[in-house]
């Protein structure tokens, strides 16, 4: 047996570093706390410079504590001195000689400056606005106000497009700002347009307007993204694309905890990556127990079975989030069964369909599988403990293709009221006859199945 130094790495492991100069907000949605979550997700070590301690929650800000400008120094000189630090974004700074740290100790970084005058509640966060403006200002690269901000700074009402334009000329042209981004989540419309001007004119993104309660700290995350971006990419017209479709879906996804407005979930999209994995390796135990059961062609019916299974329901949004076999599950010639791989995401089959329409339909349903019909499959199904239902496939109405699954659903649902684990039809002209059955979880699927094929 070799020793384990045989398998040491050689290879030194690095990422780059950005920091975060600002406020701390012990709830955990906006602060320079989040911004660490905000580099970590996005693949960059993030380090920390405080300047104050807010007592803070989702209902709001209840008092500061602001650092003194020796000790906001000590922690700068400290992490420069170590880190090669690639980016810096400014967040909640808070008094004059604050700035003036800033002013002294980061002449050569590019700075990414969120000039956060208010918190949501309205609780100043910068005290020395015209300080801010002359010192903080001259200094960055990059501002990112929301259209208040942007209004306030400028002393230029924001109320229209031509507005932006002009709000972006002034900032840049009075503190010498190469690029202004004006946020626009507080103004109006079915669309958050979001302005970016440079020396090439002004460039626009809108996304759709969430109707969304949980959004507490979007401001934050989206200056602390574009600087994550912009250390990696190093172009910052596709920084502020990634980072404003790294918003949208921390929005999508905000956390209803507290009782007040929510972090928005800067983790959903690795989050839902290792949720994925997990469903791969879920579907690979099923091909598994399938292929090696020797009962198991009793299941499939002439058009061959697939099993759709989804992430956590309450991530599902669509059918990207639904994986099932891309080659279905066959019976062979003889009997054998054979699991077409690999396992796919996205695939737009009548399973995964059905799948989708109970979990939009509120159902904890992550797994679903065809069976062919049988009398006795369907009796074992109820002697095992499960409902089950029938339908009339002759009752669908003429509404084209792929819509009969979400059409069975809705049936089931307005017709019986909950929706069993057991729904079959017995076909009609050239349909074959089918069941469907949906468990909540894979180990439920596999047992359920296993059980049932012990009594056919
Ligand atoms: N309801 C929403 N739907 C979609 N995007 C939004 C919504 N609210 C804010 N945003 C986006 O979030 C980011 C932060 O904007 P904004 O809320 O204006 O900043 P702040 O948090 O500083 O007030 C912007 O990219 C904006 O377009
Ligand atoms: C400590 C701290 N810093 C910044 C903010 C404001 O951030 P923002 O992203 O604008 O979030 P909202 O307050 O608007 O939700 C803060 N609240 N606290």
């Amino acid at each position: 047996m070799g020793s384990s130094r045989e398998y040491e790495s050689e290879k030194t492991m690095i990422k780059p570093v950005g920091m975060s100069i600002a406020g701390l907000d012990t709830g955990n949605g906006a602060g320079g706390e989040t911004d660490l979550r905000v580099f970590e997700v996005l693949g960059i070590h993030g380090v920390f410079a405080i300047t104050a301690i807010t007592a803070q929650s989702t209902k709001g800000i209840k008092d500061i504590t602001v650092v003194n400008p020796e000790f906001l120094k000590k922690q700068i000189e400290t992490l420069l001195e170590d880190f090669k630090v690639e980016a810096v974004k400014i967040g909640m700074i808070y008094t004059k000689e604050q700035f003036q740290v800033v002013n002294e100790l980061l002449n050569d970084y590019f700075l990414v400056a969120d000039p956060v005058l208010y918190a949501k509640d309205g609780t100043p966060l910068i005290r020395d606005i015209e300080e801010y403006k002359k010192i903080i200002l001259p200094k960055v690269k990059v501002i990112t106000p929301n259209i208040i901000e942007a209004s306030a700074i400028s002393g230029v009402k924001i109320e229209k497009e031509s507005d932006v334009v002009i709000v972006c000329k002034k900032l840049r042209d009075s503190y010498n700002i190469p690029y202004v981004i004006i946020k626009g989540g507080h103004s109006k419309g079915d669309y958050s347009f979001d302005y970016m001007c440079n020396d090439e004119g002004l460039y626009k993104i809108g996304y759709k307007r969430l109707q969304a309660k949980d959004t507490h700290g979007t401001g934050s995350v989206f200056a602390t993204a574009l600087t994550a971006e912009y250390i990696k990419i190093r172009d910052l017209k596709l920084a502020f694309r990634k980072a404003r479709d790294f918003v949208q879906t921390s929005i999508e996804y905000g956390l209803n905890i507290g009782k007040g407005i929510g972090p928005v979930n800067v983790s959903v999209e690795i989050m839902k990556k290792s949720m994925k994995y997990e469903a791969v390796e879920e579907m690979r135990r099923f091909a598994d127990f399938a292929e090696n059961n020797d009962r198991f062609w009793i299941l499939i019916p002439e058009v061959q079975s697939n099993l759709a299974h989804s992430i956590k329901p309450e991530y599902v949004r669509d059918l990207n989030d639904i994986a099932t076999f891309r080659g279905r599950i066959i019976r062979r010639w003889d009997k054998k069964v054979i699991v077409g791989h690999p396992v796919v995401f996205g695939n737009p089959t009548h399973t995964a369909r059905m799948l989708l329409s109970l979990i939009l339909k509120g159902k904890d349903s992550t797994c679903l599988m065809n069976i062919r019909y049988d009398d006795k499959i369907v009796e074992s199904f109820k002697r095992i403990g499960y409902e089950t239902i029938e339908i009339n496939r002759e009752l669908e109405p003429a509404h084209g293709e792929g819509k009969t699954m979400q059409w069975i659903i809705e049936y089931v649902s307005s017709e019986y009221g909950g929706i069993p684990n057991v729904i079959y039809d017995k076909g009609t002209k050239g349909k074959e006859a089918m069941i469907r059955f949906w468990t909540k979880n894979m180990e439920e699927m596999i047992e359920a199945l296993d059980n049932l094929l012990k009594m056919l």
